[in-house]
């Protein structure tokens, strides 16, 4: 299996001009995974990636043009009667979307006054039947969610009068659950409006998930097609596993494990699942009634007795508040009146991500409002270190929210303790998002 995957990988690689320094091999975490063939030091690429298929996620979210992939314009109907969602005529004729047209018109599609919603939220299953024979055959050696009874697979069924052969459907139920397990969330479009999509991305889909990941991914959009770019969020040396990370990873560990379960299907016991403390955050803490923190025996037991660390109470699973744990994402205050040390650390979130901006901007902060997102901010940034994650996009994106108080502090004359520290954000900010900062 890595010897087929290494083979087309390589070509598909060479047919976009990289450089292998990647290779597929038996991994420690599960299967196979990305290996490096070099060192890398932080925020370098270590490779380009590109979709197989790209298209709408199979959710309900706003519709855009299935070939420019524009949302915010006026949608038509196709007018060949594929009853799929265009912007204008050019899109309906252009190479891409004649193929999935076709396709469709040859399955019957039901007649219908307007595009039909179904059909969009199951394009990119069907665009897998059109790719080459090669990448149907990388389809097959990607890993696919256990799942059956695909979403896709009913609202085809629904809007098409004829039926698939049974290897045409054979392959799509595959698709689906490729879909399901590997493919990468991405968004297209200018400004704020932006599609959000999903693409099937088949070096970077061969990455294992850690919580600790050594890389982040970004995408940019080069002669028309989504490139993934894969950087280093730290030094990386010759020969160590890739790993990247399929969960929020500001989420503590019980939710993070169940997440993961439920969407992929496994439970991580990488190094951070396995400390209950997380590398002394205690992001994963109960606050207990005597002002201590409790947290779990064993963190990669589900049924682990929890104890307090200053009181010694001891709360068994059955009485943690996470009979569902990802329920608990919702609510602040937990069923058992334990309350989650997370909660302050998404507040803190919620106050940087909101204050100096919408509402609150800038300059109508008091000073003391200005101070405490400097603070809060500084806190983040130094959780984001604490929990390993190295120059993740989260700390891109809070060095650049630290770098505007900065700014705003010093449009008004306030003091700054360190001004050494303000070209240093900025050019974090800069190297972590990969963009221009004034
Ligand atoms: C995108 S694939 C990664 C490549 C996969 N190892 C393979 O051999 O095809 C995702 C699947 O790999 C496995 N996996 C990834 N990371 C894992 C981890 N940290 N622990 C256990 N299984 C993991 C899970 O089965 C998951 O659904």
């Amino acid at each position: 299996m890595c010897d087929e995957l290494n083979r087309i990988l390589k070509q598909r690689e060479l047919l976009f001009g990289n450089q292998q320094c990647w290779i597929i091999n038996k991994s420690n975490i599960s299967g196979s995974g990305v290996f490096t063939n070099k060192s890398y030091e932080t925020g370098e690429i270590i490779f380009r990636d590109t979709p197989i298929v790209i298209g709408p996620r199979s959710s309900v979210l706003p519709p855009a043009c299935v070939s420019c992939m524009k949302m915010g314009v006026p949608l038509i109907t196709c007018s060949k009667g594929c009853r799929l969602p265009v912007c204008n005529s050019e899109c309906e004729n252009t190479i891409s979307h004649e193929r999935e047209c076709r396709l469709l018109l040859e399955f019957s599609v039901k007649k219908g006054e307007f595009w039909s919603p179904l059909l969009y939220r199951a394009l990119t299953a069907l665009r897998c039947l059109l790719v080459s024979d090669e990448e149907k055959k990388l389809i097959k050696c990607l890993s696919a969610n256990k799942k059956t009874n695909h979403i896709e697979m009913l609202f085809l069924k629904k809007e098409l009068l004829k039926n698939f052969s049974d290897e045409e459907e054979q392959f799509l139920n595959l698709s689906c659950a490729v879909l399901s397990g590997t493919a990468f969330e991405t968004e297209l479009g200018e400004g704020k409006i932006k599609a959000s999509l999903r693409g099937l991305y088949p070096l970077a889909g061969m990455m294992n998930h850690s919580c600790v990941p050594n890389t982040q991914h970004y995408f940019l959009l080069e002669n028309n097609i989504q490139t993934m770019y894969v950087v280093a969020t730290c030094p990386i040396p010759e020969g160590m596993e890739l790993t990247t990370h399929y969960s929020y990873l500001f989420w503590p560990t019980i939710i993070r494990r169940h997440f993961l379960f439920a969407t992929k299907q496994f439970w991580c016991t990488c190094n951070r699942c396995g400390d209950p403390t997380e590398f002394d955050t205690n992001l994963s803490a109960l606050e207990c009634n005597c002002g201590g923190l409790i947290l779990p025996l064993c963190s990669i037991d589900m049924k682990s007795d929890w104890k307090c660390g200053s009181c010694d109470e001891v709360v068994p699973a059955s009485k943690l508040p996470f009979a569902k744990p990802l329920e608990v994402l919702n609510k602040s205050e937990t069923t058992s009146g334990y309350k989650m040390k997370y909660f302050s650390i998404i507040e803190k979130f919620e106050q940087v991500w909101s204050v100096g901006h919408k509402n609150t901007p800038y300059e109508a902060l008091t000073d003391e409002e200005l101070e405490n997102k400097e603070k809060i901010t500084k806190e983040l940034i130094a959780l984001n270190n604490s929990l390993k994650l190295g120059d993740s996009r989260i700390k891109g994106l809070l060095s650049l929210e630290l770098y505007d108080t900065f700014k705003e502090k010093i449009n008004r004359n306030n003091f700054i303790e360190d001004e050494e520290e303000i070209d240093w954000v900025r050019e974090n900010a800069k190297k972590i998002l990969n963009i221009a900062i004034e």
